[in-house]
């Protein structure tokens, strides 16, 4: 049997909105034999559009697994994973690239820039590919270079910048696409504090303003009180 979790979820203000992502009874076995893993343990998870969600969690519980899983990046062994409406282990592989191209983005602790663009021209280029590139679309991206303190170096390409400056550049871009689901991990991992807050916060009001639902992984305690909710993962399982 399929367990259930509501098709609505409950903000921290007490408003009902529709899910946005769910995962009922999820279980991720990676690996075979005796090298066999169990990196998700009958996971449930809800998260309303418009909702930050913070996931912690020691090395090695799982954290990366529930973004790829959520992310349709990683099937599950048993469960279901809605996204936008639609179970994406029902799809075939080409229907849940288009599904995730639609309406999920990533920010990965290893932003896959494009190595011969610009850090500003990542944004554009993505913002074309996804046919939204006019003259608002070039202006949020200067935006959006700003608010990551990106704009004196706009105009280096992946290999003059940072890992840091690098995943700023890929946050930059997902938050352009204003996706309806935001998967971001580690997003302060390489900054100092006060980086750390700007760019938490800067999740925080656009997840609110563009009714994103938003997961993020991380390690830093300091950043917690942005996030509505903080759900904690221990072997796999939610606590
Ligand atoms: N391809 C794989 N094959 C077998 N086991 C794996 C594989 N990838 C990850 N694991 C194991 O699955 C478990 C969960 O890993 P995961 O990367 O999701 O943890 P994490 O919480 O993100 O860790 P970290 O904070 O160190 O990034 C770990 O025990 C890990 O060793």
């Amino acid at each position: 049997m399929t367990p259930t979790t509501p098709a609505t979820a409950t903000t921290v203000d007490g408003t009902t909105l529709p899910a946005a992502l769910r995962l009922a009874g999820v279980t991720l076995r990676l690996g075979s034999g005796a090298q066999q893993v169990t990196a998700l343990d009958r996971v449930d998870l809800t998260v309303a559009r418009g909702e930050f969600l913070a996931l912690t969690g020691p090395s090695g519980s799982g954290k990366s697994s529930l973004l790829a899983v959520a992310g349709g990046l990683q099937s599950p062994s048993e469960g279901t994973v809605h996204v936008a409406g639609t179970d994406l282990t029902t799809l075939t592989e080409g229907q849940r690239t288009a599904h995730r191209r639609n309406h999920i983005g990533y920010v990965f602790q290893h932003a896959n820039l494009l190595a011969s663009l610009t850090a500003r021209e990542q944004l554009l280029v993505a913002a074309h590919i996804a046919g939204r590139l006019d003259g608002s679309a070039r202006q949020r991206a200067d935006e959006l270079l700003d608010a990551v303190g990106m704009t004196a170096r706009a105009d280096r390409r992946p290999h003059q910048l940072s890992g840091g400056e690098r995943q700023r550049v890929g946050l930059a871009r997902a938050l352009l696409l204003a996706p309806e689901i935001l998967l971001v991990d580690e997003p302060t991992s390489a900054l100092d504090r006060a980086r750390s807050r700007d760019i938490v916060d800067l999740i925080a009001r656009q997840t609110r303003a563009q009714n994103t639902a938003t997961v993020m992984v991380t390690h830093d305690t300091e950043i917690l009180d942005a996030a509505d909710r903080v759900r904690n993962l221990r072997d796999g399982r939610l606590t």
